[in-house]
């Protein structure tokens, strides 16, 4: 990292508590490791997330250490396409999205609608391009010249969005779920089991969302790893951290970063609420988030929701039918 990335980081990255680094060209692992420990020099951007561009073939080589080391992949297809024979891209997208999937780290794709710049709808072959994007298991799409110049920004924000919600709306989740079952292999951790029992549930009792606790968004983003249907409202608790100068609370970092991971969608808790897993704090906290989905619309009256958190030392996941 060269001394002016260093001074821009320091002097706007730190004071505006970035939450995601997209490094350019990422080559390979030391390239990530290296973004980390200049990150972990600058105070609060030691939580800042690190997204590997892949933008050329030497990155490509060494994909499978960089995933290993990143906290997620930015598929720059415009300038791999140009490292690429055209005929190899779609092959690399699906299996660097595969992998992104399976090691439940979100993936990026780039470069969907460049027609969009200029004109107010997509051709038919970036339509489809964007709905096999989702298909093929991205998080999110990163727009480029559409919103930074183009004439139609907005138009294209609202079109993308809707061929994804479509594409979303087929996804095999069935075949996704008993592919990554598989892929995680037996013995599974505690938590991995906990998150795939909650998707499993859901789905088999038609819950209209699952609400997860979680501090860290470790276990929220588990349940969104298994893709399942509805949102997952991820209610973050916040915990109270000292320097031994100040006190502050953790949440706001984890709760804005999970806002990448595919049908994870954000709540902050109270912080007054103490962090314990009590029955008290549980159904408190529960009972906002329940109001917070009704008001957003996700969930109506006489809808079934499936819960998981911590009641005391166990992690549970329960299955409550709304009376109103
Ligand atoms: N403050 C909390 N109150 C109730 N349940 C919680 C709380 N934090 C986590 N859980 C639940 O505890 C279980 C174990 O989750 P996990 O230990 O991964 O928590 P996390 O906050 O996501 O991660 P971490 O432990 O890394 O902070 C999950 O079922 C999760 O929903
Ligand atoms: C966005 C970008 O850098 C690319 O697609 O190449």
């Amino acid at each position: 990292m060269s001394m002016p990335h260093f001074q821009v980081m320091k002097k706007w990255g730190a004071p505006n508590k970035i939450d995601f680094l997209s490094l350019s060209y990422t080559r390979h692992a030391e390239d990530v490791r290296q973004a980390r420990e200049f990150l972990s020099k600058l105070g609060d951007l030691s939580q800042t997330l690190i997204f590997a561009k892949i933008e050329n073939v030497e990155g490509l080589n060494h994909f499978d250490e960089i995933l290993e080391e990143a906290d997620g992949i930015i598929l720059s297809r415009g300038n791999l396409g140009i490292d690429l024979p055209p005929e190899k891209v779609f092959l690399f997208q699906k299996s660097a999205l595969h992998k992104c999937n399976m090691a439940g780290k979100p993936a990026v794709v780039t470069r969907v609608v460049d027609s969009m710049t200029d004109n107010l709808r997509p051709t038919r072959a970036e339509a489809t391009d964007v709905a096999n994007a989702v298909l093929d298991g991205s998080d999110a799409i990163l727009l480029g010249a559409e919103t930074l110049r183009g004439l139609y920004p907005v138009e294209t924000i609202s079109t993308v969005g809707r061929i994804c919600a479509e594409a979303e709306k087929v996804f095999n989740q069935d075949l996704y779920f008993k592919r990554t079952v598989k892929y995680v292999g037996e013995p599974m951790t505690h938590l991995e089991s906990i998150a795939s029992s909650a998707v499993r549930a859901a789905i088999k009792v038609k819950a209209s969302v699952i609400i997860c606790f979680t501090s860290s968004g470790r276990a929220a983003r588990l349940i969104a790893k298994y893709r399942p249907t509805m949102p997952v409202l991820s209610v973050v608790i916040p915990r109270l951290k000292t320097n031994q100068l100040k006190w502050s609370f953790t949440g706001a970092f984890e709760a804005r970063q999970s806002l990448i991971v595919r049908g994870l969608f954000p709540m902050l808790a109270d912080p007054r609420h103490p962090a314990e897993s009590t029955s008290t704090t549980n159904e408190s906290v529960l009972k906002v988030a329940l109001d917070h989905g009704k008001a957003s619309g996700v969930i109506k009256s006489h809808d079934r929701v499936v819960v998981c958190q911590k009641v005391g030392d166990s992690s549970v996941v329960k299955i409550i039918e709304l009376d109103d």
